[in-house]
């Protein structure tokens, strides 16, 4: 399932039960004066979240989510635009259609997804906006004109994986196999060069951090430099 979807996934899981270069870059053509989106991919258990829980911690006005657009009914509290878009299901189809989606995934009969639109909105507020997106999710966003940084967390090995994940006591075991036999490929994908500007081997999660920050400020920074507003808070 695509990475926004998991996301959005565990989030209707709880409410629902439902049940190489490691250089820095600068961007080769600059489509905007906003800040790149920072895309974040890594096998799940890898510790994503995690990472991206300590960069908003450390940095709560610079980073942001986009909100994602679905099909299902908004339930009580939930208002439009901030939870998420709702849509018609056709209406959706057609923007699908016309390529203004990065990803969309179904999940209990509910189509749902991240518009390119919605990214732009949070680089609108001078936000990086952050996507933690499947290896079909980067492929998509490398063919938009959104320029993103690309991050893979790289995990020690499948086995730790599988610790993590039971640790964290999430998965069911047929979700936990789904989820292992998906790293392989994901992992393969991460570590091809060219694939991603930055693979963090993400084994001492303070290390990682370390390094992830390290990276992301220094790419912030040559933003900066080239004119682009960042909002440090
Ligand atoms: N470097 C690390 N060493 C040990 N445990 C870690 C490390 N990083 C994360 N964890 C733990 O592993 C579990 C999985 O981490 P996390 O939820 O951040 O992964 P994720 O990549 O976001 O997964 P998913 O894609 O399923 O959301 C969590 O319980 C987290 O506390």
């Amino acid at each position: 399932m695509l990475n926004a979807l998991k996301t959005i996934g565990k989030k209707e899981l709880t409410q629902q039960l439902c049940t190489k270069m490691s250089e820095p870059s600068l961007p080769t053509s600059v489509v905007t004066n906003y800040p790149r989106p920072l895309v974040l991919c890594g096998p799940s258990g890898s510790g994503k979240s995690t990472l991206l829980k300590r960069l908003f911690g450390e940095y709560p006005q610079t980073f942001g989510f986009s909100v994602s657009h679905t099909t299902r009914q908004p339930r009580q509290f939930e208002v439009d635009g901030e939870h998420y878009h709702f849509i018609e299901k056709q209406a959706m189809e057609e923007k699908i259609a016309n390529g203004e989606f990065i990803e969309t995934a179904i999940f209990c009969g509910n189509l749902y997804g991240t518009s390119k639109a919605a990214v732009r909105d949070v680089q609108k507020e001078n936000k990086v906006c952050v996507l933690d997106i499947e290896p079909q999710g980067v492929e998509q966003i490398k063919k938009t004109d959104l320029n993103p940084l690309l991050v893979f967390n790289n995990p020690p090995s499948i086995e730790e994986l599988e610790r993590r994940l039971r640790k964290r006591q999430s998965e069911t075991e047929e979700s936990l196999k789904k989820r292992l036999t998906a790293a392989e490929g994901e992992i393969a994908y991460g570590l091809k060069e060219g694939n991603f500007q930055k693979i963090i081997h993400n084994i001492d999660i303070d290390v990682a951090y370390a390094e992830f920050k390290e990276f992301v400020l220094n790419e912030l920074k040559l933003q900066e430099a080239a004119g682009v507003k960042i909002r440090w808070e």
